[in-house]
Formats: structure tokens, sequence, C-alpha cells
């Protein structure tokens, strides 16, 4: 099938925002726009900070915001968000932290003041409405999980 990507439209939210920077979106139609840090600081191997990013936002109701890492930073220096994701409550005002995580065994990694250090995704979410029952209905899962379908490429307990 041929699809015209350029018709295609991309569905966004409003979200007011307080920033010294606003998040960027590097490329159209990226889900995550970077974070920067408001401040210097490094992190030795294995040491975490919380980092600010001079970002605060009011939510719409009916919405979370995610703090997730960079693959970037991630793959190439071994940082990471250690809460990924952090989740941003709809009614939170305060600034926006970072809580990274230098995973590397050997080199500390260097942050500067308005560096990319992670990136927020917005997203719709449900709050459950918590219905308390007897049993629960049954399901072809049921209690196995944890690996209960093996590592290799046959499925245990798969079917037609
Ligand atoms: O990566 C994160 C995670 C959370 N927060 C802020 C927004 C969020 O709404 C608030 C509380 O986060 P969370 O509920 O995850 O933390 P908690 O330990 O349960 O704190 P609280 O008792 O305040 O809910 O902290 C951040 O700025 N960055
Ligand atoms: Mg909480």
């Amino acid at each position: 099938m041929n699809v015209d990507y350029a018709t295609r439209v991309t569905e966004t939210v409003d979200i007011l925002i307080h920033a010294d920077s606003l998040p960027v979106y590097a490329h159209p139609g990226d889900a995550g726009a970077d974070l920067c840090s408001t401040q210097d600081l490094v992190l030795e191997p294995g040491e975490r900070a919380l980092v600010g990013t001079g970002v605060s936002f009011a939510l719409p109701d009916g919405y979370v915001a995610f703090v997730v890492p960079r693959s970037g930073l991630a793959t190439k220096h071994g940082i990471t968000v250690v809460n990924a994701p952090g989740t941003v409550d709809a009614g939170y005002r305060g600034e926006v932290k970072v809580t990274l995580l230098n995973t590397d065994r050997s080199e500390a990694y260097r942050v500067a003041a308005g560096d990319r250090i992670a990136q927020v995704i917005f997203m719709q979410v449900s709050r459950a409405n918590f219905i308390e029952v007897d049993i629960l209905p049954g399901s072809d899962r049921g209690e196995s999980g944890f690996g209960s379908t093996g590592f290799g490429a046959d499925v245990k307990g798969q079917h037609e």
C-alpha cells in the first residue's frame, strides 16, 4: 500500500509550560522532546544525581508526562534515568527533575548546563475505577509469568 506520509495528521496537545528553554522535538514526528540540564555537574561511575531542567508544566487532566533516557547517552556513556519512566502527574506544578545515573564502571560523565539530558513524552492515561471481586475471570496465561514462556525461539504454551 502506498502511504502518503505528508498528508498524515499528527495529533498534538496544548501543554501549558513555564520554562527557561522549551523542550525541543529534534525531528518532526519525534515522540520525545529533549530536556536540558540547568546545571553543570560530573557524574562519577555509579553515581546518580537529581538534575534540574528549568521546566514546569500544567498538564491537562488525563495526561501524564514520562521522563525517559536518551538512547545515545545510554549507549555511548551508560547514562540513564534511574526511575524511567519518571512520572510527572497532571497536578504537579514543580520543576521537572531528572534522576540521572552513570552506569559506566570506569568513565565519569560531565554534564554542562544546556546539555540535553533526557526526553519527555506526553501521553493520555486512564485512571482506574477499582471494582473488587471475589474471583477474577480466567485467562489463558493464568498466573504464569516471569519467564514462563521460556527464552529461546520456541514459545512454550503457544497455540494456533
Ligand atoms: O522523574 C521524575 C519523576 C517525578 N517528578 C515529579 C513529578 C511528579 O508528579 C512528582 C512525584 O513523582 P512520583 O509520584 O513518581 O514520586 P513519589 O516518590 O511517589 O513522590 P510523591 O509522594 O510526591 O508522589 O515528582 C519529576 O520531576 N521527575
Ligand atoms: Mg507519587
